[in-house]
């Protein structure tokens, strides 16, 4: 039986605004949160322009993009998950918003409600440390774009319950995506994995042996990567990126293989952060 029929989304940035997307466009009820009304309005016309482009691109028809719109909904009202059966957090990788908004979800959700986050790094065991019921919290890690990204990392916090950890591979599954359950440690799989691609092109670029265009040219020509570091950390967020950086490199007590690179931190703060600003390590104008 599908026990999940309508998701809640807290925060519409880049991965909150991809997920709902991704919710609507399978045909499931989603209501989308941020903080204030102007945020989450242009989320939801990001959303449908989105879902726009997808007609006209044939891949969605007319009628499957209106019904995506009709099952969107967004709003500034946490009460309106009240009758959620799945929640997925993505606002900002920083612990105490994360467990404040678990913990307000727990006075308004069911206790039967799946609350799930998607963070990048930080441990489920510790974000669930404060709600009354931490076997129905775990980890939902989508990678972006969410839409489009077939693999989805399925978090088990120590106290995650088995059956919350089958109810998202098995909802995983009928979103057309890829699950792959991992246990709670640092940076999950594909993060950890991905750190040195990240930092290295930091220090290769820093050292002057090769530029931001010349290292991305490089992975993507003769490494046949999709993206090279430098336009990936433009598409992620860099401050999105660096603070899954730090995480990482904190979970593991300062190794110093994951340490993070000061010119990262010196991007993020010239407030460049990638696409979503129109610059970081290109231009987006
Ligand atoms: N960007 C990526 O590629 C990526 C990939 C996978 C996972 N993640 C994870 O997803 C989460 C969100 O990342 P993002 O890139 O979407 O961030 P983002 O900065 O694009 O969006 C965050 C959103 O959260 C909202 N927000 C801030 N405080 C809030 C609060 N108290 N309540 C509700 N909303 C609030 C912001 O207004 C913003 O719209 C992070 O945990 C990140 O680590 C990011």
């Amino acid at each position: 039986m599908d026990l999940i029929k309508k998701i809640g989304v807290v925060g519409s940035g880049t991965m909150g605004a991809g997920i709902v997307q991704l919710m609507v466009q399978n045909g499931y009820a989603a209501v989308m949160f941020d903080i204030d009304q102007v945020t989450v309005d242009k989320a939801k016309v990001g959303i449908e322009s989105k879902l726009e482009r997808l007609v006209e691109k044939k891949k969605i028809s007319t009628a499957e993009m209106n019904l995506a719109k009709e099952l969107l909904e967004s709003t500034t009202d946490l009460t309106r998950f009240k009758d959620c059966q799945l929640v997925i957090e993505a606002v900002p990788e920083k612990l105490e918003i994360k467990r404040s908004i678990f913990q307000q979800l727990e006075e308004i959700c069911s206790v039967e409600t799946i609350l799930a986050t998607n963070t990048s790094s930080l441990s489920i065991t510790e974000i669930s440390g404060t709600v009354q019921h931490p076997n129905r919290v775990a980890g939902f890690h989508f990678f972006n774009p969410a839409p489009v990204m077939p693999l989805v990392e399925v978090v088990q916090g120590l106290k995650t319950s088995p059956e919350t950890i089958e109810s998202l591979v098995q909802f995983a599954m009928k979103i057309n995506k890829n699950p792959v359950v991992c246990k709670d440690t640092p940076g999950f799989i594909v993060n950890r994995v991905a750190r040195p691609f990240y930092n290295e092109a930091l220090r290769i670029m820093n050292d002057q042996v090769a530029s931001v265009d010349q290292i991305d040219r490089i992975m993507k020509k003769a490494g046949n990567f999709k993206m090279g570091p430098f336009e990936l950390q433009d598409l992620i967020g860099i401050d999105i990126n660096f603070a899954t950086t730090k995480s990482v490199h904190a979970s593991f007590y300062g190794e110093s293989r994951f340490r993070p690179h000061y010119y990262q931190e010196r991007m993020v703060q010239s407030g460049n952060l990638g696409r979503k600003t129109k610059g970081g390590f290109f231009s987006y104008e």
